[in-house]
């Protein structure tokens, strides 16, 4: 099968988050599996994009609007990647050094969105299916089937993946102009609340939808930032597929961003090593355990708890730990994390800003990682922690519920809780020191993580299953 998928992220090329992750993974093994995978994604000014080499496959001239312009589709040499890796260059609008955040974002997603099917019109056969990411690309499968100019490719099956309902890429209808004409009897596939909403729109036009875990689909139909009717309309061609993690680039026996790799047999000295490494860059105690948190300083995260969670863990608790924060995200939040670190007695410190290396080190260095999130569509940190030993604290939501097995329940590793309060964290806390002293159950836990398998071989043979049901 030919599959290709469409993405604002795909990791190592360009990355904000997890949909990165998945992107630059799930191809790979699919081409694996024997299919052909491609991927095609904005060409941002990444240092991916001056390190490799790449050919022109296509150039085309489009608008969105009365703004007509060039693209050109550049495709990466070697397929260095695992997969055919497709950029699309529109000068001036996509070639940013930022992802996301400009006041110019839904003319550049959307100018993506029409590139890309205007890209597609030119292939001589078409693709079997097209599989969009989020909402960045949510008005591709609108496009595919109701813009006059493609109507060629209107037969073409379409797969959304959610990674994330919270975001879905609201637009006015004075900007619905920036697409390709349509059919304006079918308006109300773009229209959610009274406005364009790429995100609503794929779901409604995709032939299938999927969800990164299956308690997010469930939660998605009481809680999805206004789309909870839709899910619960469309529940019929929804399924969750769990992401895996890519076990090539998350092996703490191969890290290449580690200097002191470790196996299961070596877990006990390796992750020392690393701690050890970490708690001097960040002036810790390297015989405190050592609690981290890793990501995206926003709601949904629920890191606005944690400055409150570090301060109470002290007070209650007493300074028996670490706590150690990498991310960045809301400034508010930002600016309390920076304000706590002169009260540090060598037993907290930050980093606001995005490390790749930084994370690798501490999920290997680490002895916890707290993920009391709000909402977890599926959650990579945890599955990439347990892979390095470190035992996850999470909330009993999304994915985070269908991955981490509390360590009261039989043949349990993980610390779970209900709430997305400070009481409850700072309980888990609590009970994660616990753990800590118990060395034997410690160790035990440790082993039983490290062991599971979160690879993506079983999610591909869904997903691969889900295509072929659209033939
Ligand atoms: N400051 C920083 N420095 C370095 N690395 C950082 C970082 N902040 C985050 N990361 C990295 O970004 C990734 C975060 O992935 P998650 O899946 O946990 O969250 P995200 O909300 O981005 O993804 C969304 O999509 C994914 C994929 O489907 C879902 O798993 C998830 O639930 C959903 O919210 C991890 O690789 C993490 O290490």
């Amino acid at each position: 099968m030919e599959i290709l998928h469409v993405s604002a992220e795909c990791y190592p090329v360009a990355k904000a988050g997890g949909l990165g992750d998945v992107v630059g993974a799930l191809p790979k093994y699919q081409q694996d599996a024997g299919h052909q995978a491609k991927v095609v994604m904005p060409m941002y000014r990444t240092k991916f994009l001056y390190n490799n080499d790449f050919d022109v496959v296509h150039k085309g001239y489009t608008n969105i609007g009365d703004y007509f312009f060039d693209y050109t589709i550049i495709k990466e040499k070697t397929n260095k990647l695992g997969f055919g890796l497709y950029l699309v260059d529109v000068n001036g609008l996509l070639d940013r050094e930022k992802i996301y955040g400009y006041d110019d974002d839904v003319q550049r997603f959307t100018a993506f969105q029409v590139c890309v099917v205007d890209w597609i019109a030119s292939w001589q056969f078409k693709p079997d299916v097209v599989h969009v990411h989020d909402y960045h690309a949510g008005l591709i499968p609108f496009m595919l089937q109701y813009c006059y100019r493609y109507n060629q490719l209107a037969s073409i099956p379409t797969v959304l993946t959610i990674h994330n309902a919270q975001y879905q890429g609201w637009m006015t209808w004075e900007q619905s102009t920036l697409l390709p004409p349509y059919d304006e009897w079918k308006r109300g596939m773009l229209e959610w609340g009274n406005s364009i909403n790429p995100l609503a729109s794929a779901i409604k036009c995709a032939s299938k939808v999927t969800t990164v875990s299956n308690s997010y689909l469930d939660e998605l139909k009481y809680m999805s930032n206004g789309l909870e009717a839709l899910f619960e309309y469309e529940k019929g061609k929804c399924v969750g597929i769990l992401n895996g993690i890519d076990t090539q680039v998350w092996n703490p026996e191969t890290d290449t961003y580690i200097k002191h790799d470790y196996s299961l047999a070596t877990v006990e000295e390796g992750k020392a090593k690393n701690k050890a490494q970490l708690c001097e860059t960040f002036g810790l105690d390297v015989n405190k355990p050592l609690f981290v948190f890793i990501g995206r300083l926003v709601g949904e995260k629920a890191a606005d708890l944690l400055p409150n969670v570090i301060g109470d863990s002290f007070y209650y608790i007493g300074r028996r730990m670490n706590f150690l924060i990498l991310g960045s995200g809301e400034p508010e939040v930002e600016a309390r994390l920076n304000g706590m670190m002169p009260l540090s007695q060598n037993d907290y410190s930050c980093y606001i800003g995005y490390n790749e290396g930084l994370s690798h080190l501490m999920y290997a260095g680490a002895d916890f990682l707290l993920m009391p999130s709000r909402v977890e569509p599926c959650g990579l940190n945890q599955m990439y922690s347990m892979r390095y030993g470190t035992v996850p604290l999470v909330r009993n939501t999304g994915g985070l519920r269908d991955t981490v097995k509390d360590i009261g329940e039989e043949n349990g590793y993980g610390i779970v809780f209900n709430n997305a309060s400070v009481g409850d964290v700072c309980n888990a806390v609590w009970r994660a020191c616990d753990l800590y002293s118990d060395k034997s159950l410690f160790t035990k836990a440790r082993a039983q993580m490290m062991q599971l398998d979160f690879s993506w071989e079983t999610s591909v043979q869904q997903y691969l299953a889900l295509y072929q049901s659209l033939r």
